[in-house]
């Protein structure tokens, strides 16, 4: 694999006295400044970069600096950042650090030590690899019911591992089927209260009435209909784990009450006297954006740094690395053995449709086409139709090679981005770290219409 650096530095000797350092070992590119910079690191993908914190417009300072810092990093957080700092500049070194650089380098230039540093980010890169490469070939996680090797979702997973031993008040988020129930169990099972009971109640499937009363019990007579006294599902959980699903969908009037169970640690039934005290570990779900509800009024914010003291950001499935393949190959191997199909496997133009597809419902959704596809397939193997996805109509398992998963890659990323600039190839090139012209050239190739979709009404 090619090793490349980007140096970004905006003081020309400089540039020439780095490059002059290791381009007779590695590929070099150069910029001197953040726009420069981040389309160099989309259309070279370099390894490491060194990054001078003085950049203009602010070559006196380090806010340009930091902004590209944080754009590297979040692009591709992989990259191993060495920020160049002056002599004298400790603190703008630390603060990078703790942003995510991975090492510093203060000036003046030294080239035995830089090439030193450098060579240190470009081995630490290649061990990253290496080690993501083998998680992607097995499960990564022991977590029961997880299926997980992308570094994305084991970083979640070894955060609950830490968390779970705790009492702390948990808030697990992320888009609907990503797994937020099963990670809720998870935290219960690792727990000391796992021999306890595990209660869990979805705050939207409620009614608004009869959620205070299934929440918080109620004593005989409190209304109509209450004959006997009965424990709500707080007082249920006592000793072990509430977890409470859908809590951006609680309705204000009982988000109160929830408030001062948090902070009394006991509840009031409907009707009753005396607080009952209970001793639960809470853990909240919800897909919805709770920083939006808080500023549309709609959820308390006392209430929501209460409910998070730990929060669990689950990634959509789409964004993990080598999950989707991994996760839908373990699913077919449970589903065809209680179906008695265990001879399926997926054909490649269903492995291209599983990797190419954003999976809008996560893994609830993956479960439902693979529970489909083991139903319908007709022979031992399962296409992208059997799927309901789309093979991007290469079909034919001896066509495929290593030309036609990039290709089909090519189209499909070059089709995302178009969509995302509403067509603008300028944008949308520089999106991608390709020329306008060789944007040109792509969508040529394969046939890819750039003229805007007309817009459905
Ligand atoms: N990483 C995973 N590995 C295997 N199965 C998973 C994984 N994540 C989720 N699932 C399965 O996907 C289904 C949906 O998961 P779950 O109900 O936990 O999602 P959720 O985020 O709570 O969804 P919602 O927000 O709609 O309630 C469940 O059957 C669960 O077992």
């Amino acid at each position: 694999m090619t090793k490349r650096l980007l140096i970004v530095e905006d003081d020309p000797g400089l540039q020439s006295q780095m490059r002059w350092c290791f381009s007779s070992d590695l590929e070099v590119d150069v910029a001197a400044d953040r726009a420069t910079a981040l389309a160099s690191l989309r259309r070279n993908e370099p390894q490491v970069v060194t990054l001078d914190l003085g950049l203009p417009p602010d070559p006196g300072g380090a806010s340009e600096g930091f902004a590209l810092l944080d754009d590297i990093l979040r692009l591709s957080p992989m990259v191993k950042v060495i920020v160049v700092t002056g002599r004298e500049d400790k603190e703008n070194a630390v603060k990078a650090i703790g942003m995510g650089a991975s090492d510093f380098y203060q000036k003046p230039l030294d080239p035995d030590i830089l090439t030193f540093v450098v060579n240190r980010a470009f081995r630490l890169a290649e061990l990253e690899r290496e080690n993501q490469e083998l998680a992607s070939r097995q499960n990564g996680t022991n977590i029961k019911g997880i299926i997980a090797a992308s570094p994305e979702m084991l970083s979640v997973c070894r955060t609950l591992e830490k968390v779970a031993p705790t009492d702390v008040t948990t808030l697990i988020t992320g888009e609907t089927g990503t797994g937020k129930e099963l990670l809720a169990r998870a935290l219960h099972d690792l727990s000391h209260r796992s021999n306890q009971p595990f209660a869990a109640i979805n705050c939207a499937a409620i009614p608004e009435n009869l959620l205070e009363s299934e929440l918080f019990g109620y004593e005989k007579g409190a209304f109509t209909g209450a004959t006997q006294s009965k424990k709500g599902k707080i007082e249920s959980a006592n000793g072990g784990t509430l977890f409470l699903d859908e809590i951006g969908d609680m309705p204000m009037s009982l988000q109160a009450k929830l408030l001062r169970f948090l902070q009394e640690r006991s509840v009031d039934r409907v009707g009753g006297i005396k607080p009952v005290e209970v001793d639960v570990r809470v853990v909240c779900a919800t897909h919805r954006d709770t920083r939006r509800l808080i500023d549309a009024g709609e959820f308390r914010e006392d209430l929501y740094y209460r409910i998070s003291e730990i929060t669990l950001d689950v990634p959509a499935l789409r964004e993990r690395r080598g999950d989707p393949l991994l996760v839908a190959r373990s699913l077919l191997q449970s589903l065809a053995r209680q179906m008695d199909r265990p001879a399926l496997s997926f054909s490649d133009d269903a492995v291209r449709a599983i990797n190419g597809y954003n999976w809008p419902g996560n893994v609830r959704e993956m479960i439902n086409k693979v529970k489909r596809a083991t139903i319908m397939a007709e022979g031992k193997r399962i296409t992208a139709a059997d799927l309901e996805l789309s093979g991007d109509g290469e079909t034919g398992e001896n066509q495929l090679n290593l030309r036609q998963v990039r290709e089909a890659a090519e189209r499909n990323a070059i089709t995302q981005a178009l969509k995302t600039t509403g067509f603008n190839m300028a944008q949308a090139s520089r999106l991608l770290g390709v020329t306008r012209p060789t944007l040109y050239n792509l969508t040529d190739k394969y046939r890819i219409d750039t003229s805007a979709e007309p817009v459905q009404v």
